[in-house]
């Protein structure tokens, strides 16, 4: 039985541009972010609902028809029956195909709403307007978008770009200290897989957390960068957007492990980057001084360098599901030295076993 073949090849440039500024949420140009004519959502954490009015009061001036949403997400319910309530008030409202979404608060929110965009009508329209320095340097950014299950963090979700990133690091002026814990551990992971200038910049100074100023504007701007550069060359994660997630392997394991919400990503990413730092010392030989320098950050900013007590094997157990394992088993992203991303293969068990003791309490 003769058989042809049909290509469909979908030239997709799907294009996001990252916006950054101070104080410049007021000023940025909405309605050439909006095609004319289009519906807006917002869905904004209630706990900066005066950041959502004030672009909601912005577009009525320019007649755009807006709904404001003001939620509550914490981690423990950044899951599918939250996308679904959400399914059922877009369905309740009517809502096309052509409307917008506009995503205000922190990571968990993106994360979620740009899911609900992704997902609805098979994709809505969004921007990212991030509140916390999490989303600003990372979550918000690249289009990684998705929910917990019981199964692991992030396990169910897509690849879906926010048109815009809006970054206003203004809204961080009132950021909650332990907010500003949660983000800096991306930041480190950030300052250890790319190296100078943004290693340099932590070594230069370290400022407290917590106060927004010139430096903090800098190094957000520049993991943020890094993040687009990275994600502009692998969009889909098939190899080197896989050194973003350096120490996140054991990172959402313990998250999972603990409960979600019990420690914030950043401490995970924390002390899932200590475990990945031992592995990089034994596998790629990875100069000791690089461990040495993160534990410095790390303890000036008060991340911790200790887990809860957990069962080394259980967490192996949950580690298992994490999306860069494949059938040959687990893929690991360790360093031959600081900017020196890898990704390494087939780490022997006993190995990892071992170096899990390094966050055990
Ligand atoms: O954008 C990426 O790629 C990252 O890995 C960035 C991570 O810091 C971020 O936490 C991401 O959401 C985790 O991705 P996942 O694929 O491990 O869920």
């Amino acid at each position: 039985m003769a058989w042809h073949e049909i290509s469909i090849e979908a030239q997709s440039r799907a294009i996001s541009h990252v916006v950054i500024g101070h104080q410049t949420l007021g000023g940025w140009p909405w309605t050439s972010w909006i095609p004319k004519g289009s519906p807006v959502i917002i869905v904004a954490d209630e706990r900066v609902q005066p950041v959502a009015q004030s672009i909601q009061t912005r577009l009525g001036a320019e007649d755009v028809k807006t709904l404001l949403w003001t939620v509550t997400i914490p981690e423990q319910d950044k899951n599918l029956q939250t996308v679904n309530t959400l399914y059922q008030r877009m369905g309740e409202s009517q809502v096309t195909r052509d409307t917008v979404v506009i995503a205000v608060g922190g990571g968990v929110l993106t994360d979620l709403v740009g899911y609900v965009a992704a997902t609805y009508l098979r994709g809505l329209r969004w921007i990212a307007i991030p509140t916390t320095l999490l989303a600003q340097v990372d979550a918000a950014i690249g289009g990684k978008v998705a929910v917990n299950t019981a199964f692991g963090k992030n396990l169910v979700g897509a690849f879906h770009l926010p048109s815009i990133v809006g970054i206003d690091t203004a809204v961080l002026e009132t950021l909650p200290l332990r907010e500003w814990q949660a983000g800096v551990g991306e930041v480190l992971k950030s300052a250890l897989i790319a190296g100078p200038p943004l290693s340099d910049a932590l070594s230069s100074e370290l400022p407290p957390l917590g106060t927004m100023n010139d430096w903090w504007a800098a190094v957000i701007g520049e993991t943020a960068a890094l993040k687009a550069r990275i994600v502009s060359e692998d969009l889909y994660e098939r190899n080197t957007r896989m050194f973003l997630n350096f120490g996140h392997t054991v990172a959402h394991a313990l998250e999972n492990y603990f409960g979600y919400g019990t420690l914030t990503h950043g401490e995970a990413v924390g002390l899932g980057t200590l475990v990945a730092l031992d592995l990089s010392e034994k596998v790629l030989n990875m100069p000791r001084w690089v461990e040495e320098q993160a534990r410095t950050w790390m303890a000036r900013w008060t991340l911790p360098s200790r887990a809860p007590a957990f069962d080394s094997q259980k967490l192996m157990g949950i580690m298992a599901q994490d999306k860069k394992a494949r059938a040959f088993g687990l893929q690991w992203v360790l360093l031959a030295d600081i900017g020196k991303p890898q990704v390494v293969t087939s780490v022997p068990t006993d190995v990892v076993l071992d170096s899990l003791q390094v966050i055990q309490p």
